[in-house]
């Protein structure tokens, strides 16, 4: 990492200035750093087929301070990643130090090689700079040996899928009608409303409004049509109990908010601390009043407690592969993908790992006395999390009064014809629809009887397992205060008494 070391006084005429950082060299520098870091976490989860968050979602956050240029730095480098490193190994210009740093060296040779030639202040870009004719040798090598004349054929060898797709926003009803949204972006974009989903607007695919003030002031939330299908699919009414089980970062949960018109109480319950603040950041963008926040594992919350007890409905939203988004999350850019790796050994091991929980999950979610209308959600396209997740527990929730039912009927794309009831299903595809969603929807029957043997508890827990969870929870309660809401985060919770963050 380069260090700029503060000005000194001059010690005589012989002595060179050290010139300032411009503007754009500071901007391109703390770029490169920023894209570098992001950079590194996508490769290691990728290398790992961990799942981390998306490249979009790492670099929106607010960590990041120049956005725009480090997505476009982070995605061109990926996009040319493969040329990058044949060309740095045919170069072999690296010592450990610089190794260690791979990433920044990534971002630097994109910028040397293919990127607009400008400020290389840094160490780590002279080095790079130093080499340029190396690089540039190595490249040239590397088109006679794959017989190309031109990058553009390289790339080509390395194709993306066509990632297009409409850019939808929903529109915040707790901040803005819907009429208002549609006159203030119309004088930018063509927008129409979406034909199926209340609230929701299309824009031309591409369209960035990342920085667009409606989205900065939270009237309207940068959200996809098969996710705003969600909240929507299970259809709070207002002044509802409403849990969010798996919540983080909320998109879901305040627009569940916004449904219920800002009435009742939403329960968002996240059990990562990390994606708890995202969560409570989401919350107070949309200035929904009715939002809990609490920090909790899902699986540990007993149903018979008094502040569940009440819950008319549930959106169990959990963990899953995100196979139906690997083109908005721009994973067709990282080096699994372009591999071929994505259903190999560790892959199915992942998937039966993720069922298990999602199974637990729903089983848990049915088991809430009050409890009318569940929906389960899922951003996969694979039957195991799917499908095989609502078959394995339909006989469970048949004796807790719940059937399938059908959300958005107009909707033509249902599910996997692989259990009774699955023209209730409904699925979204990765190719047709731009994104592979999955919903399934539960409703209970008014006066249907619960089997004593299956009275609301954790009983498809083990022992072991509650104590264990109830334990952790109470742990990462204590934790959460100190470090997540310092500052003036906490005097916006103390000060705002709209939404509260509860710890168990
Ligand atoms: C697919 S994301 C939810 C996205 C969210 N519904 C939205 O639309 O913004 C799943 C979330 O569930 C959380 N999660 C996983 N296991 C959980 C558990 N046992 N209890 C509560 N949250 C959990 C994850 O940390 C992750 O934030």
């Amino acid at each position: 990492m380069a260090r700029f070391k503060a000005k000194q006084p001059s010690s005589g005429a012989a002595e060179k200035k050290k010139p300032r950082m411009s503007n754009a060299e500071r901007s391109a520098y703390f770029s490169r750093r920023e894209a570098a870091k992001v950079l590194r976490s996508v490769l290691q989860g990728d290398a790992h087929r961990r799942a981390v968050a998306s490249i979009k979602s790492l670099v929106y956050s607010p960590s990041i301070k120049n956005k725009k240029a480090t997505f476009a730095l982070v995605c061109q480098t990926l996009k040319h990643l493969p040329i990058i490193k044949d060309v740095l190994e045919g170069a072999n210009i690296l010592n450990s130090r610089w190794k260690r740093q791979v990433e920044l060296v990534y971002i630097i040779t994109y910028d040397i090689l293919f990127g607009q030639e400008i400020s290389f202040v840094g160490e780590a870009e002279k080095f790079l700079l130093q080499r340029k004719a190396s690089l540039q040798s190595a490249l040239a090598r590397l088109l006679v040996r794959k017989k190309m004349k031109r990058i553009e054929d390289l790339l080509d060898h390395y194709q993306t899928p066509d990632v297009s797709k409409p850019r939808y926003v929903r529109v915040n009803t707790l901040k803005l009608d819907v009429d208002s949204a549609l006159i203030e972006l119309r004088k930018q974009y063509m927008v129409e409303k979406d034909d199926l989903v209340p609230d929701l607007l299309k824009l031309p695919p591409k369209c960035d409004l990342h920085d667009h003030p409606l989205v900065m002031n939270g009237s309207v939330f940068m959200q996809g049509k098969a996710s705003s299908m969600v909240a929507a699919a299970l259809d709070p009414e207002p002044g509802w109990e409403v849990l969010d089980a798996c919540a983080a970062p909320g998109n879901k949960t305040v627009h569940l908010a916004a449904l219920m018109r800002g009435k009742g109480k939403v329960i968002a319950c996240e059990l990562n601390k990390e994606r708890i603040k995202r969560l409570a950041d989401t919350v107070r963008l949309s200035g929904a009043c009715n939002i809990e926040v609490f920090h909790s594992d899902f699986l540990s919350l007993d149903p018979k407690d008094p502040p569940y007890s009440k819950v008319r409905a549930i959106l169990l939203d959990p963990s899953c592969s995100g196979s139906g988004t690997v083109a908005e999350r721009l994973d067709h850019l990282l080096p699994s993908h372009a591999a071929g790796l994505s259903a190999n050994v560790d892959e199915t091991e992942r998937l039966t790992k993720l069922a298990s929980f999602q199974k637990k999950a729903l089983t848990h979610a049915l088991c809430f006395p009050q409890a009318e209308r569940i929906v389960y959600s899922t951003c996969s396209i694979h039957q195991i999390e799917n499908e095989d997740v609502v078959k394995s527990i339909l006989p469970l929730a048949a004796s807790h009064g719940f059937r399938l039912a059908t959300p958005f009927p107009q909707w033509h794309r249902r599910g996997l014809p692989v259990l009774e009831g699955f023209e209730h299903l409904l699925r979204t595809d990765p190719v047709e629809d731009k994104e592979g969603f999955f919903i399934a929807l539960f409703i209970k029957e008014e006066g249907s009887v619960i089997h004593p043997s299956l009275s609301p508890d954790s009983s498809h827990l083990s022992r072991v397992e509650r104590t264990k969870r109830k334990n952790l929870s109470k742990k990462e309660a204590r934790i959460i205060m100190p470090t997540l809401f310092g500052g003036m985060f906490k005097m916006f919770l103390y000060s705002k008494p709209c939404f509260r963050v509860n710890l168990k």
